[in-house]
């Protein structure tokens, strides 16, 4: 194979990386507040402006963060539906924008409970977990991935691990009752042929975060991998608009403590909750035969 000298421009996107954008609707005294972390990153013929410096095609990324802005005012709806309006603004108004990549964090706040009901206007951030939305777009094709991270659960038994292979570096006793603990970060893949206008992405959202918390608990868990497998499982039998979901869940590993030296016994009631190192289990589940689409998936770190 002969190499090449000739140096030509590889992929490239760019945009505005992590617009707060907060939107208070109050059109009445009772507010609803939405609050986001997007990233707007454009595709397409940007050649000219890496190797002639000529920006005629360059969106500025402060143009691509006024536009989150101005968006906001209309409202925000869902964050996938936001991000979806994103995509349509710029691969329609610019010829030479392909596609892109348009992503969300979504952050969640509760009303404050006042003497007995939710206040009006005053919020406490649900903490539970951090909901993430990402929309690509590839010339006529559009993928929607949703998903939520650092979701903590934790089930006091109905968790084991036996039957594992044993080498001389072996020291982990068996147990058929521990403490499985993990922080969920899941993505789902809708098919790419999705009724986008006829999805309630909010209420697929809060439907499969139940799904997820429901699989955690239901069955006895002879390793999070079947605990994770159980779980994606469940969400795609009772989602048909859903092509695969992926996971990546630290095993966090709660040991017994030794109460002997006191005299005490410790029928699994006092633990040592480790920080690190910890498992990490990761998987995808998918129905069978699906298509691949690294496309959609590439950008998103921490999964396999
Ligand atoms: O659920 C588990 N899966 C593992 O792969 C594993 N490995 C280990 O040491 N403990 C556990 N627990």
């Amino acid at each position: 194979m002969t190499m090449s000298n000739n140096i030509v421009l590889g992929e490239n996107q760019y945009g505005k990386a992590e617009v707060r954008v907060v939107k208070v609707t109050r059109d009445t005294d009772r507010h609803h507040i939405e609050d986001l972390n997007v990233t707007s990153q454009l595709r397409g013929d940007f050649q000219a402006a890496h190797l002639q410096g000529d920006n005629g095609h360059v969106v500025a990324t402060d143009t691509q963060k006024n536009t989150v802005y101005a968006f906001a005012r209309e409202g925000i709806g869902s964050p996938e539906s936001f991000l979806l309006r994103l995509a349509d603004h710029f691969t329609g108004g610019f010829d030479w924008v392909t596609g892109g990549r348009w992503e969300a964090e979504s952050y969640s706040w509760d009303r404050i409970q006042a003497h007995g009901e939710g206040h009006d206007h005053s919020f406490v951030r649900n903490g539970q977990e951090v909901r993430t939305a990402v929309v690509v777009r590839d010339g006529a094709t559009t993928h929607v991935i949703s998903g939520l991270k650092d979701l903590t659960v934790l089930k006091t038994t109905q968790s084991g691990f036996v039957g594992y292979p044993r080498d001389k570096y072996t020291t982990l006793p068996e147990t058929t009752d521990r403490i499985l603990a993990t922080d969920v970060s899941a993505r789902w893949r809708y098919n790419t042929d999705l009724d986008v206008a006829g999805t309630d992405f909010n209420k697929s959202y809060d439907d499969i975060k139940a799904l997820l918390l429901e699989g955690f608990t239901e069955n006895y868990s002879h390793a999070l991998q079947q605990t994770l497998f159980d779980m994606g499982k469940k969400v795609l039998e009772a989602h048909s608009e859903i092509a695969e979901i992926k996971f990546s869940m630290p095993n966090k590993h709660h040991f017994l403590v030794d109460l002997s030296p006191f005299g005490l016994d410790n029928p699994n009631e006092v633990f040592f909750a480790a920080d690190r190192p910890y498992g990490l289990i990761e998987a995808t589940v998918q129905r069978e035969n699906i298509a691949a689409a690294p496309v959609a998936w590439s950008g998103i770190a921490g999964f396999c």
